[in-house]
């Protein structure tokens, strides 16, 4: 579905990403790991045409997307998540969901319903400011957001940072949920092995801005977790 070849990528004179190769598999759950700084949150903002990359391809659905719009990839089925949920906390939450919806031409009413659907908690909060939510609901209200141009391709950058152990699990529920009944093919970056383990099918590590590993997930050792990723 994503297929990542050869990219580069700097900030300035700093080489961030070093020929970076990622395949992201139809109906796969993918996660990107490594420590800190490694580059995961470049290559993610590379995918979503939010930075420019230096040379390399980016392939979705077969297609070289490096010159396509970052709003328009979201019309082509890319949903995104990033780092920090980037809500708008003086907009209510219906609000938040709306500025989804511009990308859709039709269905708006019934994609608004689809997500208060799947996230009760959003429906009770509709006129409620975003800023007023707790993290674990704004990040709901951020995958809200994305799943109402109905993605093929969800990008999660970090979903359960900051957020409460009940809360992580219900993200965990969530995303093994739309992947299982709607075949939603997902790529998240997580730093939490648990939750790698539990709702990956796959595994990709980034190490100093060059993948490192990569296999199924029960392929990641613990060999491979003490190397790339335990600090
Ligand atoms: N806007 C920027 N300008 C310059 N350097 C940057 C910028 N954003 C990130 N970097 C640097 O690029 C490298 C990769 O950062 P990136 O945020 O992609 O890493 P990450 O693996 O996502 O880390 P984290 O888990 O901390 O978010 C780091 O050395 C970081 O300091």
């Amino acid at each position: 579905m994503l297929s990542v070849k050869g990219v580069n990528q700097f900030y300035g004179g700093s080489h961030t990403l070093w020929d970076v190769d990622l395949d992201v598999a139809t109906g796969s759950v993918t996660c990107l790991m490594g420590r800190n700084g490694m580059g995961k949150t470049t290559l993610l903002r590379a995918v979503m045409g939010l930075l420019p990359v230096a040379s390399g391809e980016i392939l979705y659905e077969g297609r070289d997307i490096r010159r396509i719009a970052a709003d328009r990839r979201a019309g082509m089925g890319i949903g995104y998540v990033p780092q920090g949920r980037e809500i708008f906390p003086q907009l209510t939450v219906e609000e938040n969901l709306r500025l989804g919806l511009y990308v859709r031409k039709s269905g708006q009413a019934e994609a608004l319903e689809r997500v208060y659907a799947t996230f009760p908690v959003l429906k009770q909060m509709a006129r409620r400011r975003g800023g007023d939510l707790s993290g674990g609901q704004q990040q709901q209200l951020a995958i809200g957001r994305a799943l109402v141009y109905d993605p093929r391709l969800l990008i999660l950058d970090e979903p359960c940072e900051g957020i409460q152990p009940n809360i992580v699990q219900e993200i965990g529920d969530l995303i093994l949920r739309l992947n299982q009944d709607t075949g939603l093919t997902v790529l998240l970056v997580e730093q939490k092995l648990p939750f790698a383990r539990r709702v990956a099918s796959e595994f990709r590590i980034l190490d100093k801005g060059r993948v490192v590993a990569q296999g199924a997930i029960p392929a990641l050792s613990d060999d491979l977790v003490k190397h790339h990723l335990t600090v």
